[in-house]
Parts: C-alpha cells; sequence; structure tokens
C-alpha cells in the first residue's frame, strides 16, 4: 500500500509559531525561526520535519530524575535564532503528549504520527523527551515503506546505556530490547549498534544482554579525539550494513560539563566533536530516516548547555542532508 506523502497524521498538541532574532531580511540573515512552517499540507516539500514526544513516563518508571517531558519545548526554542548558511524547509509538526501515564498509547501514536513523514523520504527529528521516545520511532519506522518494502534497518545509539532493560514493563531504559523483541515477531534480529558505552554504567547483565543479540558496540573510552578512527570505521561498517538508518541520540552521552541537563550525566563521555561528526556523517550518507534527541532535562540544565548541545547536532543533522555551503 502506498501512502500519500502530502497526508500527514496531527500530533496531540498544535505546534505553535517560532519566533527569534531578527537581522533583516534575505538569505544572509536567515536563522531557523524563518525556516520553520508549520503547515502540514506543506510536508511534501520540506528537507526535515520535527514532532515533540512530551514524555517523563519511562524516566519515571525506570527511577530517573523528571522533567524531560519539557524537552521539545527548549530544544525548539535553542534552535530558534541559529544561523543556517543557506536556506532550508523544515516542517514542525507539533508534539505527542503522554498523557496519564499511558506511554505505551503515546509511543503508538508517535508511530503514527513518524510513518507517514517518513514516506515523504527526508529525515524526521523526533525531539524526546526521556529515551522511551525511541521506541514509539522505531514503530514509526517499521511502518514506513522503506522498512515494509525490505530496507536493511539499522539502529544506531550514541549512549552512555545500553538501555536494553528487560524490565516488566516499558521505560526510558528498555527501548532497544523492546525493538529486539518487535524485530524477532517480524523474523529478524535487530541491528543495533551502541557508541559512548560506559562500563560503570550498564551492569554485567546488560553487557550479556547485549552479546546475546549480537550488538555491536563502541566504549566511550574509544571514542575520544585519538579514537577518531576507530569511530570512523565503526561508522563505515554500520552504514554499508543498512539502507535505512534509525539515529538515536541520548544526550547522557556527551560529557557532564557539555550536557548537565540529563537524568544521568556523565562523568566521561563522548567529545562533542566525535558526536557531532558521526551525526553529520550519518546525515551525508542519505541513509537517515528518524533521529531522536533524548533525555533532555531543561530543569536540570545549566545556562541551557543541553539544550544548546542537541539543538546544535539538530542542526548539523538537518544541513547536512546535501553538501553545505560553509565548513562544518
Ligand atoms: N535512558 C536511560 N537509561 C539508563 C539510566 C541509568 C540511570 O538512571 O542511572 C539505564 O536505564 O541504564
Ligand atoms: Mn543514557
Ligand atoms: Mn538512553
Amino acid at each position: 500500500m502506498r501512502t500519500d506523502p502530502t497526508v500527514v497524521t496531527a500530533a496531540d498538541v498544535a505546534p505553535e509559531p517560532w519566533t527569534g532574532r531578527d537581522d533583516g531580511p534575505g538569505p544572509e540573515h536567515l536563522r531557523w525561526h524563518h525556516a520553520v512552517g508549520l503547515d502540514l499540507a506543506g510536508a511534501a516539500s520540506c528537507d526535515a520535519a520535527l514532532v515533540g514526544f512530551r514524555s517523563d513516563e519511562g524516566v519515571r518508571r525506570n527511577k530517573g530524575r523528571q522533567g524531560a517531558a519539557n524537552g521539545p519545548r527548549a530544544l525548539r526554542r535553542a534552535l530558534a535564532s541559529m544561523a543556517l548558511p543557506s536556506p532550508v524547509r523544515v516542517l514542525d509538526s507539533g508534539d505527542v503528549e503522554v498523557a496519564d501515564g499511558d506511554l505505551e498509547a503515546g509511543q503508538h501514536r508517535l508511530g503514527r504520527v513518524i510513518t507517514p513523514l517518513v514516506d515523504r523520504g527526508r529525515p524526521v527529528v523526533v525531539l524526546g523527551g526521556g529515551h522511551e521516545v525511541a521506541y514509539g520511532s522505531y514503530l514509526g519506522l517499521a511502518g514506513s515503506r522503506a522498512v515494509r518494502e525490505g530496507g536493511r534497518l539499522g539502529v544506531l545509539n550514541l549512549d552512555a546505556h545500553f538501555d536494553l532493560r528487560e524490565d516488566a514493563r516499558p521505560s526510558s531504559g528498555t527501548p532497544f530490547l523492546q525493538m529486539a523483541r518487535s524485530e524477532e515477531l517480524r523474523g529478524q534480529r535487530l541491528n543495533y549498534w551502541v557508541l559512548g558505552v560506559s562500563q560503570p554504567s550498564n551492569t554485567e547483565r546488560l553487557f550479556r544482554t547485549a552479546d546475546e543479540l549480537g550488538v555491536r558496540y563502541l566504549p566511550d573510552t574509544e571514542c575520544g579525539l585519538l579514537g577518531l578512527s576507530r569511530v570512523d570505521a565503526f561508522l563505515d561498517t554500520f552504514l554499508a550494513g543498512c539502507d535505512v538508518v534509525h539515529l538515536s541520540i541520548d544526550l547522557d552521552v556527551l560529557p557532564a560539563a557539555v550536557a548537565p541537563g540529563v537524568s544521568a550525566p556523565a562523568a566521561y563521555g563522548v567529545p562533542m566533536e566525535i558526536v557531532e561528526r558521526v551525526c553529520t556523517r550519518v546525515a551525508a550518507s542519505g541513509k537517515l530516516a528518524v533521529c531522536d534527541i533524548a533525555e533532555l532535562n531543561p530543569d536540570l540544565d545549566v545556562d541551557d548547555r543541553t539544550a544548546r548541545a542537541g539543538a546544535r547536532l539538530i542542526h548539523r543533522i538537518v544541513t547536512s542532508g546535501g553538501a553545505p555551503s560553509r565548513p562544518a
């Protein structure tokens, strides 16, 4: 069944107009707030789409520090005044909101919003929300034409954690195990790669689960600038083995000084230079279908550092789909 790329599904909460600093007219003054449209009817012609996932429920169930439901608003605010090197058109589709603790229903609604956006053939950026956002994104991707028609799905998680917990209820600690189980149901093995895994932040049980599932990972200690060739080789192999990429960015992959506004800040972390390079290369591959920005908790942020770091990664991803007109 083919979906009409001009027909998209409305989110729970309509998007609000974007505002920000304005230095004058013309492309030389272009900023994000100029480039964002809210009209779903214009979805087909956009270079990228945004959708927010206002959810704290996964972090609450995972015994973390709550506040991620306000992440989408903080990310939009941090993006609004960023300068654009060349014109892009971005659709803001609004937010899916997890209400009354019903995370599972929210993840399915998110999936239904994402599928037609993915079918436009341009990246969808999902603004979390706790990392439970990733399973909703997966549901959207699994329903997309590219995956249903046999495209090989690859999931790359930039994270200090595996998020492969075997808990009774879905949470921010379980999304990739949920994906693995869903893939098993359609006779597939989840092609799951993690960059930035912190040994002290994952029990031996989680490492064992990762090994049993055939997960490929690079520890944070191998993701510094001295490990650049290892990171590049890891990414090359990942990209060569898939056609459709789900990039999931848990901001706690970054050092705590760069990303203090997360439930579990990283004592070590992967440098911003590396994380940004990985994002840029994935976007430039032309295979990126969905990218989550997860775990931003504005209540815990310092000078909007984490929101700005997340926004910068989104900026790089959206402006790296084609040839950038300024050096990255
Ligand atoms: N999404 C976060 N997942 C981590 C949280 C760890 C923590 O709160 O310390 C996990 O479950 O391992
Ligand atoms: Mn994490
Ligand atoms: Mn995570």
